[in-house]
């Protein structure tokens, strides 16, 4: 499904009533998240080097801090480059010095926003239920949230990576939308470390994934885009995204070279 060229939206619809539609193809996405990294002349560079990569057949978005935001998107103009914060307040408005809603991103242009990202669980003390509120949040502006979930290197060692998985996305279900959400699965024990997850690892992380979304909905947990993130680099991508489901990655240091990320994505265009 994830290769096929054609989706339902391209078909001829099926009337037949006992036959179930055929599921559109997952979204393949691959997202720069710069974290706390980055200046005008790199958001530059990357648009530069960037803006004629990007094809419509995998998504390319660029996510800077959030100063940076308003120049990317007056470089990005006109390209098929997207965008996204790094985080995102769950409350629509209010007193709340140093945040920022969703409804502001969606009026700047931004796409997407990470939610739940493990550095912000660790320094922020984010959780799972504010994760959660987050992301509808994110959905109520019309904006797509990115909802980062993965295991430590110490849950890992103690075989509750599927305990760790389960945990997270049960929160992740009860909110509305969640069908329309991108999941992130960035092993904690990965990110920044210059260890990757290997593809088969990925891939069984992935799968159960899947696996548990499917509990509350098959089709959605079919059709959601789950993306790999943790020391993606150049080198490893193509192995990555051969795997069945994983749908793109989520890219932290690499991104910070555009010649790097665009490698990256010509990987994805190529799986
Ligand atoms: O946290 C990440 C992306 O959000 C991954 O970071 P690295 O690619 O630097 O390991």
């Amino acid at each position: 499904m994830k290769k096929g060229p054609l989706s339902a939206f391209t078909r001829s619809p099926n009337k037949a009533a006992n036959v179930l539609p055929i599921p559109p193809a997952r979204q393949r996405l691959v997202i720069g998240n710069w974290k706390m990294h980055g200046d005008l002349d790199l958001c530059l560079e990357t648009v530069s080097v960037l803006a004629d990569v990007v094809t419509p057949q995998v998504g390319l978005v660029l996510c800077p801090p959030a100063p940076y935001l308003g120049e990317i998107r007056r470089l990005a103009q006109g390209t098929r480059l997207d965008m996204s914060a790094q985080n995102v307040a769950e409350l629509s408005g209010g007193e709340r010095t140093g945040e920022w809603s969703a409804r502001m991103l969606a009026e700047v242009g931004c796409r997407y926003a990470i939610v739940g990202h493990s550095e912000r669980r660790r320094h922020h003390l984010e959780c799972d239920q504010l994760t959660a509120a987050k992301a509808q949040a994110c959905l109520n502006a019309g904006i797509t949230p990115v909802v980062c979930i993965g295991e430590s290197q110490l849950e890992r060692d103690n075989l509750l990576t599927e305990h760790i998985l389960g945990r997270q996305l049960r929160h992740l279900v009860q909110i509305p939308g969640w069908r329309e959400v991108v999941v992130a699965y960035e092993p904690v024990w990965a990110i920044g470390t210059g260890h990757a997850a290997t593809p088969d690892e990925a891939q069984a992380a992935h799968a159960f994934i899947r696996a548990c979304l499917a509990q509350t909905d098959p089709v959605a947990a079919a059709q959601i885009s789950v993306l790999y993130g943790g020391s993606v680099n150049e080198h490893n991508a193509a192995a990555l995204f051969a795997m069945p489901d994983v749908d793109g990655a989520l890219v932290g240091r690499a991104s910070l070279s555009p010649q790097a990320l665009s490698r990256i994505y010509t990987a994805a265009l190529r799986s």
